[in-house]
């Protein structure tokens, strides 16, 4: 049932059909704020983003679906919870019939996500890295809603206190901008934190790596020790980064960068470093 002035769904509305108790456990907090539903599609539009399918992660009672749907010509949404699943695919049966939207019940995590142009996505907070982690190698325009603190190691610069392993791989992948912070009261139920919206834009990543698979493995390793020196980072985290011969990588890596912390280094030197590793360190196949 949508708004008749705005053809909108009302996000309260959608609360309440879906009928289900929000379990602020599994990062249940639903945006109803209209103007920053409406705004979080428009930061893909102003930027020329390709909205032609749309990647939703935690769909919830629907409010961005709708807004999703709006501009996209197919929008797929994982949700985990069945019940919002089952609500989602009875509130928008129209477009479901119309094979304008995909509901896949699963963990986002887990469920083999389809192509995508874009992703646009309120997350659920508590899985805020690992879906990024997955989300940064695909290459696509992502509109994602974060805590803000996490949006801000996102964006961090090399030796501030922010910067980690986040920002080395959004920022070897993509532009990362900060868009908007979003206050808890746009939310219900509010959660604790302030959140912020990021917009990461593709670009060919500007130091190449052999394989992305063994970089994001290589940046795991060595800044789980961030605080040690690059050398004992490569050799005690051989078993993240799946090095069969760490001290090969320690000998021919330049002396400074290995003298040097995590922390410390730029992502050219991790691209460096990885593509060194990867042709003497005997990565596993
Ligand atoms: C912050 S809410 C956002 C809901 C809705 N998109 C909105 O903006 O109001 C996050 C949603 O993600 C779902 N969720 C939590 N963990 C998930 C996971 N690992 N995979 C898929 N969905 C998940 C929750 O059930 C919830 O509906």
């Amino acid at each position: 049932m949508t708004d008749t002035q705005t053809g909108r769904r009302n996000p309260d509305a959608l609360v309440r059909r879906a009928g289900k108790r929000a379990d602020t456990r599994q990062d249940q907090h639903f945006l109803v704020d209209d103007r920053v539903l409406d705004r979080i599609p428009e930061y893909a539009v102003e930027a020329g983003v390709d909205l032609s399918h749309v990647l939703e992660i935690g769909g919830g009672p629907g409010a961005l679906t709708d807004r999703l749907l709006g501009h996209a010509e197919g929008v797929t949404v994982v949700e985990r919870d069945p019940d919002f699943a089952a609500h989602l695919r009875e509130e928008f049966a129209d477009e479901r019939a119309a094979d304008r939207l995909t509901v896949l019940e699963g963990d986002a995590l887990d469920v083999s996500l389809p192509e995508f142009t874009a992703s646009v996505s309120n997350l659920p907070y508590g899985a805020s890295s690992e879906i990024a982690f997955r989300l940064l190698p695909r290459k696509r325009p992502l509109v994602l809603m974060f805590q803000r603190e996490f949006a801000e190691r996102m964006a961090a610069e090399p030796a501030t206190d922010d910067y980690g392993r986040l920002s080395v791989t959004a920022g070897h992948y993509a532009d990362v901008d900060v868009v908007e912070t979003v206050p808890k009261e746009a939310f219900d139920p509010q959660p604790r934190v302030t959140s912020a919206l990021v917009r990461t834009t593709p670009r060919e990543p500007k130091y190449s790596v052999p394989d992305d698979d063994f970089f994001m493995g290589f940046l795991k390793g060595v800044f789980t020790q961030r605080r040690k020196t690059m050398r004992n980072a490569v050799r005690n985290t051989a078993h993240i980064s799946g090095l069969g011969d760490p001290d090969a990588v320690v000998e021919a890596a330049d002396e400074d960068l290995m003298s040097a912390r995590a922390g410390n280094l730029a992502p050219a030197d991790f691209a460096d470093l990885a593509t060194l590793a990867y042709e003497v360190g005997e990565p596993e196949a």
